[in-house]
């Protein structure tokens, strides 16, 4: 990769850089799915391939599989680990308590089955993922394609008997056909502008027939890395109650992400 890369992608990437860090020999780790966690990706395979860094990665969608072994990160199934040590992945909202909406990009079936087998989840993220509440992020339902207006229906009552501010829902699409995941399944987007009580909400959704999994993570995300474009850094520890600042020489991530 060459040239300048935006403020937004500045951000992302000393996020991934620092989160890198977590990273020890022999792990078994969590790779999540999106722009941030392919920042994360990129420079994990540099230090595997610099630095000699032993560990095996599980990738949340095929996209990180695909670019994990591209940059030489031994790839395993989550069968194959059974338990993970860490996942790193990104975020379309936090707040703070570190609860999460994730989705934007489809794969929150496969991030929320592998950050729930993990020891532990730290988030990476530019800073206007940070919201006081979650909701303005449409939140991602997958649902089976069997019937999926018929769930779409269900959540649509379910959200007017809870009286959530925002009711309406959008089947997402791929140009002009339905977009399928990884597990071939389709994605509701809730326009729900503001989300009360999360955890109940995630649990009553996973409760429709067809939904398979909601895109809130409750009580999954233990450390939440915040990057800036001016290569501040601010690591937020929920169990430890810590807040760590500090900044990454980015003359120096500057010439690491021109390598990558
Ligand atoms: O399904 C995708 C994931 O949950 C992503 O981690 C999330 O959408 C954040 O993506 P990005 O880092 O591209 O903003």
């Amino acid at each position: 990769m060459t040239g300048e890369l935006s403020p937004i992608d500045k951000a992302k990437f000393v996020a991934a850089r620092r989160a890198a860090d977590f990273v020890e020999d022999g792990m078994k780790v969590g790779l999540g799915t999106g722009s941030t966690a392919a920042w994360l990706v990129r420079c994990l395979g540099e230090m595997v391939r610099e630095d000699g860094l032993r560990f095996r990665g599980v990738p949340t969608s095929t996209r990180t599989a695909e670019l994990a072994r591209e940059v030489g990160i031994e790839v395993i199934s989550l069968d194959e680990a059974k338990w993970l040590d860490l996942t790193i992945d990104g975020a379309d909202e936090f707040d703070a308590e570190l609860n999460l909406i994730k989705g934007g990009g489809g794969a929150l079936l496969q991030e929320k089955i592998v950050a729930t087998a993990s020891d532990q989840m730290i988030v990476i993220a530019d800073a206007a993922k940070e919201v006081a509440r979650l909701g303005a992020f449409p939140l991602p339902v997958e649902v089976i394609p069997f019937g999926w207006q018929t769930s779409q229906a269900l959540i649509e009552e379910l959200l007017i008997s809870m009286d959530v501010m925002g009711r309406n829902s959008s089947l997402r699409m791929n140009g002009d056909a339905p977009f399928v995941t990884d597990e071939g399944n389709h994605i509701l987007d809730l326009h729900l502008g503001r989300i009360g009580d999360a955890r109940q909400l995630a649990m009553i959704l996973n409760q429709v027939p067809g939904v398979v999994e909601n895109g809130l993570f409750v009580d999954i995300c233990d450390k939440v890395v915040i990057g800036y474009a001016d290569g501040r850094v601010e690591t937020r520890d929920i169990n430890e109650g810590t807040v760590t600042e500090d900044r990454l020489d980015f003359v120096e991530s500057e010439n690491l992400f021109r390598d990558l």
